[in-house]
C-alpha cells in the first residue's frame, strides 16, 4: 500500500514505536488519527507532528483502548474527520503488571476489538474500500520467555489473531490484510517488568535484558519502523508474521503448509456448491 494521501489510525501513539510509526506514516504522506491515554503526551505530541507536517493531517484522540464506548467513538471521529479509513495500527501494550487482568485487556482484549473495528470501518464487505491491519506482538508472542508469562499468553494471542484474520477466506471477504510485527527489545519507555519476588530474581529478570544486549543491544525505534514501512508497502503480505531483531534484521516467521489451515471454498468455488 502506497502511503501518500491514505488515512491511518495508531493505537499508543503518543510515544514509543507508537510515535515512530506516526511519524513514518506522515513523513509519506499519510494523515493520522492518533489515539492515547496520556492525553498530556498526546497532545505534545500531535502538536510537534502538526508542526512538522500540518494541523490537517493529525487528530488526537484520548482514548482508553480497553473502553469499548471510547474505541468506537474513535475510530468513528477518525473516520468522519478524515473522510475515510485505510490503515489500523493496533500498538498500544503494556509489560507483565500484578494487575494481570490489565495487561490481557490492554495487549489482547483491545488488540481484538481494534482489529474487529477496522474490519468493520475498512472491509468491503461492510461498504469499506479494503486496507491493511498491522497488530503489534512481540517476539514473546513466539517464543516462551521466563518474565512476564502473561504477557507473553497476550503476544501469542496477537500472532494467532492476525494469522487467523489474515487468511485468504478473511481477506476475499473484507480485502484488509492483517498482521503482526514481532520485535525483540526495543529501545522505548518500556521497561522489564517489576514483578520478581527477590533481588536475585530481579537480577534474572534484568540478566535477560542484558543478555538481550549480548544479542547485539536493543533494537532502536528506526528498526522497527523500517520493518513496519516495509509490511506496510507490501501488498503480497497477509496473515504474515514479521520478526524484527538486531541479529538477523527483518524476516517472517516460517509456518509449515503455508500457516493457512484447512482449504475452504473461495468465493467463485462457493457459486458452483
Ligand atoms: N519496547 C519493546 O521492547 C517492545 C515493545 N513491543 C510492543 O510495542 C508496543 C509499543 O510499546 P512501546 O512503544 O515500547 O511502549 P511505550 O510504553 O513507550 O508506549 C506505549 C504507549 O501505549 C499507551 N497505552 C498504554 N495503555 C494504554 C491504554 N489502555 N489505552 C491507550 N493507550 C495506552 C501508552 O500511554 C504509551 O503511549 C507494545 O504493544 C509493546 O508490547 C514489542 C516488542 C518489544
Ligand atoms: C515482559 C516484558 C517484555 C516487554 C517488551 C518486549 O516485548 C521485549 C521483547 C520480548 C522478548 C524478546 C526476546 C528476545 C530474544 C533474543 O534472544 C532473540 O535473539 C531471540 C531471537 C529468536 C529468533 O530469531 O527466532
Amino acid at each position: 500500500m502506497q502511503l501518500r494521501g491514505k488515512v491511518a489510525l495508531v493505537t499508543g501513539a503518543a510515544q514509543g514505536l507508537g510515535r515512530g510509526f506516526t511519524e513514518a506514516m506522515l513523513h509519506r504522506g499519510a494523515k493520522v488519527a492518533l489515539l492515547d491515554i496520556k492525553v498530556l503526551e498526546g497532545r505534545k505530541t500531535t502538536k510537534e507532528l502538526a508542526s512538522k507536517y500540518g494541523p490537517d493531517k493529525v487528530l488526537f484522540l484520548p482514548c482508553d483502548v480497553t473502553d469499548k464506548g471510547q474505541m468506537k467513538s474513535a475510530f468513528q471521529q477518525a473516520s468522519s474527520h478524515f473522510g475515510q479509513l485505510d490503515i489500523v495500527v493496533n500498538n498500544a501494550g503494556v509489560t507483565e503488571q500484578e494487575n494481570w487482568d490489565m495487561v490481557l485487556d490492554i495487549n489482547l482484549r483491545s488488540v481484538i476489538h481494534g482489529t474487529l473495528l477496522g474490519l468493520d470501518h475498512m472491509g468491503t464487505d461492510k461498504g469499506g474500500g479494503g486496507g491493511l491491519i498491522i497488530n503489534i506482538a512481540s517476539m514473546a508472542g513466539l517464543i516462551a520467555m521466563f518474565i512476564g508469562p502473561v504477557y507473553t499468553a497476550t503476544k501469542h494471542g496477537v500472532v494467532g489473531l492476525s494469522r487467523s484474520f489474515g487468511t485468504p477466506f478473511h481477506f476475499d471477504r473484507s480485502g484488509v490484510r492483517v498482521c503482526a510485527i514481532c520485535p525483540t527489545m526495543t529501545d522505548t519507555a518500556i521497561q522489564p517488568p517489576r514483578v520478581a519476588a527477590t533481588p536475585e530474581e530481579q537480577l534474572k529478570a534484568d540478566a535477560h535484558w542484558a543478555y538481550t544486549d549480548s544479542q547485539g543491544g536493543l533494537l532502536q525505534v528506526s528498526e522497527v519502523v523500517d520493518g513496519f514501512l516495509q509490511l506496510v508497502e507490501d501488498d503480497s503480505k497477509n496473515g504474515a508474521v514479521m520478526r524484527i531483531t538486531k541479529q538477523k534484521g527483518v524476516d517472517y516467521q516460517p509456518y509449515g503448509g503455508g500457516g493457512q489451515g484447512v482449504p475452504y471454498a473461495t468465493r467463485k468455488t462457493r457459486s458452483k456448491l
